[in-house]
C-alpha cells in the first residue's frame, strides 16, 4: 500500500469510528421518539380535551420521527478543523449529548457549519481543514481534504478529487437529490442570506437555481422561526417537477414543506389545457380588474328596496339604499362577508323607516281626532293607564317598538334575504369568472382595452371545464367574494418563476403576507404565456423593486460542449447574455437526420443502441407537445422518458434526445426557448434527431 492509501485508509478508520458513534446516539434518538409515540398511542384519552391535547402530542412526535428518519441516509458528510484544533462534523440534523460542550454533530444550516461552504483559501474564515465524508449506509469508505490556511499536507490529510465531481458523476435517478454535503460557495451566500424579503436568483440551466430554493426553504426554516411557524411553501410549474424534487426536502429533515402547483393551491382540478395565446391574455392584469368590476357590478345595481314587514309594504327612503352599498364597499370587506353588512344597513335602515312612518301614522290619528272631537287621544290615554296603575305610563306608542327583537326578527327573515340576495346577490367565484367569460356583453363592457378578436379568444363554453389558465381567475375571484385565502405562508418559494403570468403572481402574493420570498428561473427559458422580459417587469406590480438579486454562473448539469452548441441559440433568445461555464466535460452532441414518415423507427433505434451502450442510464426523449401521443402509443416510454417540450422546464436525464427541434421552434410561439430548454437538460449526452426540410421518404441516416 502507498503512504497516500496508508494515511487513508488510517483516516477512514478514524471517521467510522466516530461516524459510528454519532449513529448510535441518532439511534438513541430515534428510538426515544418512536418509544414515547407509541406510549402516546397507546394512553386512552380521557375526555375530548385530551383526545385533542394527545392528538397534538402524538402529531408532534411523528413528525419528530419523520423527520429523523428522512435524514437519516447521508446523516454525516463533513467536517471543519479550526485553526485552534476544535473539530466539529457536519450533518443532515444537529445531535448533542447534554454531558458534551461541543454538539456531536453540527446541523449544517447553523452558523458554526458556513465555513464547510463558505471557507476558501483565500477566506479559510479559521479553518485549517474542510473533510468531505463518502458514506455507504453507515459506514465511512472514503474521505477527503481540502487544506485553507496554505499548510502543507501532513500525514492525517487526505487531499483527493473534490467531492462535488464524484456526486456531479454519479447515474441521475429520475429524482433530485440533495447537494447540502456539496453546496458551492455562490450557492451556500444565498441559501444563508439573512436577508428575509424577496429573492431572487437567476442563471442558465444547470447551476443549480432549483437547489438552492430547496435549500434555502430548509434553511428558512430552521433559522427564521417567525416565518416557520407559518410555515414554506414550494411552488412548482407541474406535477412532473414536483415529483422530480419531492425528496430533497425530506432528505434534509423537512417534511413539513407544503409542495404545490398554482391549480393545487387554489383547489381547482383543470379539465383542459388552454393553448398559450388564450392563457397570455388570461394571464393579464386586464383580466382582475374585470373580475373586480363583475363582483361590484353585483353589488346593489339598483337603489329600489321594498320588504313586507308585517302587513305593510315599506320601501326605504331615497339614498338610503345607495349609502348602505357605499358602506359595504368601502368596509374592505370581500363581497360575501360585505353583503352581511350590507343587509345589516338596510335593515337599521328599515327600523328607522317603521319608526317614522309609525310615528307619522299616530300623529296623523292623533291629530284627526283631535280635529273631530277635541280629545288629545295622548293624554286620555296616559290617563286612562294611570287610573289603571301604570304611573309610568308612556307618553307614546311607538316608545313602546322594541328595536332590537325587530331588527333581529328582520334579518332572520328569509323574505327580506331574498330581496337582498336581488339587489346583492351571494357569489361563488365560479358565478364571477363564468360572468365575464360566457355572458355575450360581459367582455365588451369589462375588457374594453381587448380587441373583439381577443375578447372572442377569452370566450368560454357554459359549462364547460375549467382549464389550467382559469385556474387564477377562479383563484382572484375566490379572493374578491370570499376574502383572503384561509392557508398562508411565511416564506414562499418560487421555481421557475419566470412562468409565472400577473394572475399567477396575484395567487402567490395574496399566501405571503409578509412578502418573504425566494423565486428562482431564467427569462431565456421562458414559456409562451410570459410576458416580462425581466424581473422589474415581472414583480415590479407585486412586489415593487425591493428585491435582491442574485446570479449564479457555473452549470452543474449541461456538458461545456453542450452548451456550445447552444451559444447561437442563445444568443437570439436573450441577445447579450454572456454565455455560462460548465464544470462538466463530456461527449460531443450528436445530430441525425430522419424523414417524418421514419422518425420513430430512428427514435427507437437510438434508444437502442444507447440503451445497449450505456445500460440503467436515465433517457429522456423531448419532443413537441403534439407529437407525445403518437410516441407515447409507439412505445417510446419502454425505453425512455417522454417529455414534451412544454413540461420539459426544470427535469434532468443522462442522456436527452430531442426529437425533430424544428418541430419544438414551430410548435409555440417563443419556441426557440422552448428548444433550449429541451437541448439543456443533459448531464452527458444529446442527441438531436432533425427531419429536414427536403428529407424524402427512408432517407434517414447519420449526418454529423
Ligand atoms: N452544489 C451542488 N452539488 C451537487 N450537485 C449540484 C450542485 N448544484 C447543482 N447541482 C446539480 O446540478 C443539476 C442542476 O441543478 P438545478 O436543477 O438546481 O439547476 P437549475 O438552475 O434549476 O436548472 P434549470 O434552469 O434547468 O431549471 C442538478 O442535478 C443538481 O443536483
Amino acid at each position: 500500500m502507498s503512504q497516500i492509501n496508508e494515511v487513508a485508509a488510517r483516516e477512514v478508520e478514524l471517521e467510522r469510528v466516530q461516524v459510528s458513534f454519532i449513529g448510535e446516539l441518532f439511534d438513541e434518538r430515534l428510538a426515544g421518539a418512536q418509544e414515547q409515540l407509541a406510549r402516546v398511542l397507546a394512553s386512552p384519552p380521557d375526555g375530548a380535551g385530551e383526545a385533542y391535547e394527545r392528538e397534538v402530542v402524538a402529531g408532534r412526535l411523528a413528525g419528530e420521527v419523520r423527520r429523523l428518519r428522512g435524514a437519516e441516509e447521508g446523516l454525516v458528510f463533513g467536517r471543519i478543523d479550526l485553526a485552534d484544533g476544535t473539530v466539529l462534523r457536519i450533518g443532515r440534523l444537529g445531535l448533542h449529548r447534554d454531558s458534551d460542550e461541543l454538539p456531536l454533530l453540527v446541523d449544517w444550516r447553523a452558523e458554526a457549519a458556513r465555513p464547510f461552504y463558505e471557507a476558501t483559501p483565500v477566506h479559510p474564515m479559521g479553518l485549517r481543514r474542510r473533510r468531505h465524508l463518502r458514506l455507504t449506509g453507515r459506514t465511512v469508505v472514503g474521505v477527503s481534504d481540502e487544506l485553507l490556511d496554505g499548510s502543507a499536507p501532513s500525514g492525517q490529510d487526505v487531499v483527493g478529487d473534490g467531492p462535488l465531481m464524484a456526486t456531479l458523476q454519479e447515474r441521475r435517478t429520475g429524482r433530485m437529490g440533495a447537494a447540502v454535503a456539496t453546496l458551492q460557495a455562490e450557492q451556500d451566500a444565498i441559501v444563508r442570506s439573512p436577508h428575509r424579503g424577496v429573492t431572487v436568483v437567476q442563471g442558465g440551466p444547470g447551476t443549480g437555481k432549483t437547489v438552492v430554493a430547496l435549500h434555502r426553504a430548509a434553511y428558512v426554516l430552521y433559522a427564521f422561526p417567525k416565518a416557520a411557524e407559518r410555515g414554506v411553501l414550494v411552488l412548482g410549474p407541474n406535477a412532473r417537477f414536483l415529483d422530480y424534487i419531492c425528496q430533497v426536502l425530506p432528505s434534509l429533515g423537512e417534511n413539513d414543506v407544503v409542495l404545490a402547483t398554482c391549480e393545487e393551491l387554489a383547489g381547482v382540478v383543470p379539465g383542459a389545457a388552454d393553448p398559450f395565446e388564450v392563457a397570455r391574455l388570461k394571464g393579464s392584469a386586464a383580466l382582475a380588474d374585470a373580475l373586480a368590476a363583475v363582483v361590484r357590478s353585483r353589488q346593489a345595481p339598483g337603489d329600489d328596496f321594498e320588504v313586507r314587514v308585517g302587513q305593510e309594504w315599506i320601501r326605504l327612503q331615497d339614498g338610503e339604499v345607495a349609502q348602505a352599498r357605499e358602506s359595504a364597499q368601502t368596509s374592505g370587506l370581500a363581497h360575501n362577508r360585505a353583503r352581511r353588512l350590507f343587509k345589516e344597513l338596510l335593515v337599521d335602515a328599515l327600523i328607522r323607516e317603521l319608526v317614522r312612518t309609525g310615528s307619522e301614522a299616530l300623529e296623523r290619528i292623533d291629530a284627526q281626532v283631535a280635529h273631530l272631537t277635541g280629545l288629545d287621544l295622548d293624554k286620555a290615554a296616559a290617563a286612562d293607564l294611570r287610573r289603571l296603575g301604570f304611573d309610568d305610563a308612556p307618553a307614546t306608542g311607538t316608545d313602546e317598538f322594541d328595536a332590537d327583537a325587530v331588527r333581529a326578527d328582520l334579518l332572520d327573515d328569509a323574505s327580506l334575504d331574498q330581496a337582498v340576495e336581488d339587489l346583492w346577490p351571494r357569489l361563488t367565484p365560479g358565478d364571477v369568472v363564468d360572468t365575464l367569460l360566457t355572458d355575450t356583453d360581459a367582455p365588451a363592457v369589462y375588457l374594453r382595452q381587448f380587441t373583439d378578436d381577443q375578447r372572442a379568444l377569452l370566450r368560454r363554453t357554459p359549462g364547460a371545464p375549467w382549464t389550467d389558465a382559469d385556474v387564477p381567475l377562479l383563484d382572484e375571484a375566490a379572493s374578491l367574494v370570499d376574502g383572503p385565502p384561509e392557508r398562508v405562508f411565511g416564506h414562499v418559494v418560487v421555481d421557475e418563476a419566470q412562468e409565472l403570468t400577473v394572475m399567477q403572481w396575484r395567487m402567490v402574493v395574496r399566501r405571503c403576507p409578509g412578502r418573504s420570498m425566494t423565486l428562482v428561473g431564467d427569462f431565456a427559458q421562458a414559456g409562451p404565456a410570459t410576458v416580462a422580459r425581466d424581473w422589474n417587469e415581472a414583480l415590479g406590480p407585486h412586489l415593487g423593486r425591493r428585491f435582491d438579486l442574485r446570479t449564479l454562473t457555473v452549470s452543474y448539469r449541461t456538458t461545456q460542449e453542450i452548451l456550445a452548441t447552444t451559444e447561437d441559440l442563445l444568443a437570439r433568445i436573450a441577445p447579450g447574455r454572456p454565455p455560462i461555464r460548465s464544470i462538466r466535460r463530456g461527449e460531443l452532441p450528436r445530430t441525425l437526420a430522419a424523414a417524418p414518415e421514419s422518425l420513430v423507427t430512428a427514435l427507437v433505434r437510438e434508444l437502442r443502441e444507447q440503451g445497449a451502450a450505456y445500460p440503467g442510464e436515465l433517457v429522456g426523449v423531448v419532443c413537441a407537445d403534439g407529437r407525445a401521443e403518437q410516441l407515447a402509443a409507439a412505445g417510446i416510454e419502454q425505453h425512455a422518458r417522454l417529455v414534451p417540450a412544454s413540461q420539459a422546464r426544470g427535469l434532468e436525464f443522462d442522456a436527452v434526445v430531442v426529437l425533430d427541434p424544428d418541430g419544438i421552434t414551430a410548435a409555440r410561439p417563443g419556441g426557440e426557448r422552448d428548444l433550449y430548454v429541451a437541448l439543456t437538460r443533459a448531464t452527458k449526452r444529446l442527441c438531436t434527431i432533425t427531419v429536414p426540410p427536403s428529407s424524402i421518404a427512408g432517407s434517414a441516416g447519420k449526418a454529423g
